[in-house]
């Protein structure tokens, strides 16, 4: 496969557009790279776990399908913070994917992980150590963001090691600041970069 055809899936689910708008930053990071991203989103789940909403989507990111995951080179997963965990809409698709786990699909891709919350201290760190749990099982090697990104320290809002992340308010009115929209595309930079790196490495070693 040539770079060409190699892309990072930006996969999430985002209720009031926050996290959609840490996709479309995260998209850019990945871009700036020369790799294509691609920004996929998954439906609502109904109590009845019923197909609740339209097969496509009317606004913004296209459903994801196994085979935009199985074919991706690399990911990044999104969520809103639900009570310090992920959101269910995007659990139940990773509960879906077991088929990819025992092929190992995913083995050995880059992956990292971002979130928005409603609330400063209300849960980004635990969002993000826990949407990282399945990919561990999966086999990705995750990445988060160095302490070399000055906006680690330098941010009053959202940004930490785990992952991007964004402070969106209780109204969910706050834009996001200028170091959280750095710190998003430093997390797309970064996983695109590590993803041609790894390429490029295996390319030179011996089978
Ligand atoms: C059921 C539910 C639980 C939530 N739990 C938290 C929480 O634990 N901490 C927090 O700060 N915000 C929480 N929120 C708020 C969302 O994380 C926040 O509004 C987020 O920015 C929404 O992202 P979105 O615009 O992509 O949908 C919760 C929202 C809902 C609906």
């Amino acid at each position: 496969m040539s770079n060409a055809e190699r892309y990072v899936l930006v996969l999430y689910y985002s209720r009031h557009g926050a996290t959609a708008k840490m996709a479309r930053l995260i998209a850019e990071g990945i871009e700036k790279t020369g790799m294509p991203a691609r920004l996929r989103t998954v439906p609502s789940v109904s109590a009845d776990t019923q197909a609740s909403q339209p097969a496509v989507p009317e606004q913004g990111a296209v459903y994801c399908s196994e085979d935009d995951l199985r074919n991706c080179s690399a990911l990044v997963l999104g969520s809103p913070t639900r009570f310090g965990n992920m959101a269910a809409p995007l659990k139940y698709f990773i509960d879906g994917t077991s088929s990819l786990w025992l092929a190992g699909s995913l083995a050995n891709k880059p992956a990292a992980v971002f979130t928005s919350t409603a609330s400063l201290h209300g849960g980004q760190e635990s969002t993000l150590l826990s949407m990282q749990l399945p990919l561990m099982h999966h086999g990705m090697l995750l990445a988060g963001l160095p302490y070399t990104n000055p906006e680690l320290t330098e941010t009053r809002g959202g940004g930490t090691p785990y992952g991007a992340s964004h402070h969106a308010g209780a109204d969910g009115a706050r834009g996001l600041d200028k170091h959280e929209a750095a710190l998003c595309r430093a997390l797309g930079e970064r996983v695109a970069l590590l993803t041609q790196q790894l390429h490029a490495g295996a390319a030179h070693v011996p089978s």
